[in-house]
């Protein structure tokens, strides 16, 4: 089986990310992707991140009964920060039989050489890099790329705690369980 896998902090997961993930798993040949939920992302700063097993609950709630995605918090038994390349090495270990990818933006794929070891990443697994706007696959560095136009929708992660903080609707901006599972929770209060 191959299996896709989508690493985000999914702080929290949102109807964007929800929309590549179903794409990809409809789209392409893989047979499932997995949100992977990375406890602490190398390149950025921990200070707003909600606990990892609430945002890992958040993107279970949100791909239930989707038949092909699932949530993976199998970072969270491994050393921090989430290094894909770790992660990768682990997963392939410990799943032999399966064939792991990487699915990515293509403004994560613009900074893939600040990853480490990018050059060992890109020789054992294909990346599957969906566009978004103002960020061009004009370099490849040799990896095996497949490029994607999946339909994009222009949210983040930043702006939806900005606007629960605001005390503004997420509604339709992340699924309903999601939205009420926050809400009743009082998140990123
Ligand atoms: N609306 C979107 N459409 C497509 N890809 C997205 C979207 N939002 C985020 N991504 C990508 O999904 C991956 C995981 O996202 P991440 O968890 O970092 O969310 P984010 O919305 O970018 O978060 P934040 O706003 O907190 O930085 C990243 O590679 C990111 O570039
Ligand atoms: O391995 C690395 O060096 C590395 C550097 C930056 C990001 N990542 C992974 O990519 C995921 C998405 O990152 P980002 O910056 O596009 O939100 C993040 O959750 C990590 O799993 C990995």
């Amino acid at each position: 089986m191959k299996i896709g896998l989508y690493f985000g902090s999914f702080n929290p997961i949102h109807t964007g990310h929800l929309i590549i993930a179903n794409y990809v798993a409809y789209n392409t040949d893989l047979d499932k992707v997995w949100l992977v939920v990375s406890p602490q992302n190398p390149l950025k700063p921990s200070s707003t991140l909600l606990n990892e097993h609430h945002r890992f609950h958040l993107a279970e709630l949100a791909v239930e009964g989707a038949s092909r995605l699932r949530a993976s918090n199998i970072e969270f038994s491994l050393p921090r920060p989430s290094y894909t390349i770790d992660t990768l090495t682990y997963l392939t270990e410990k799943f032999p039989t399966q064939e792991f990818a990487i699915i990515m933006g293509s403004d994560s794929f613009q900074n893939l050489p600040r990853w480490k070891n990018y050059e060992q990443l890109i020789k054992h697994y294909p990346i599957y890099v969906y566009k978004r706007p103002g960020h061009e696959v004009t370099d490849t560095y040799g990896a095996r790329v497949e490029i994607l136009e999946a339909p994009l929708l222009d949210i983040s992660s930043t702006s939806i705690r900005q606007w629960i903080q605001e005390g503004k609707s997420i509604r339709y901006l992340v699924p309903d369980n999601v939205a009420a599972y926050i809400l009743e929770n009082n998140y990123y209060k």
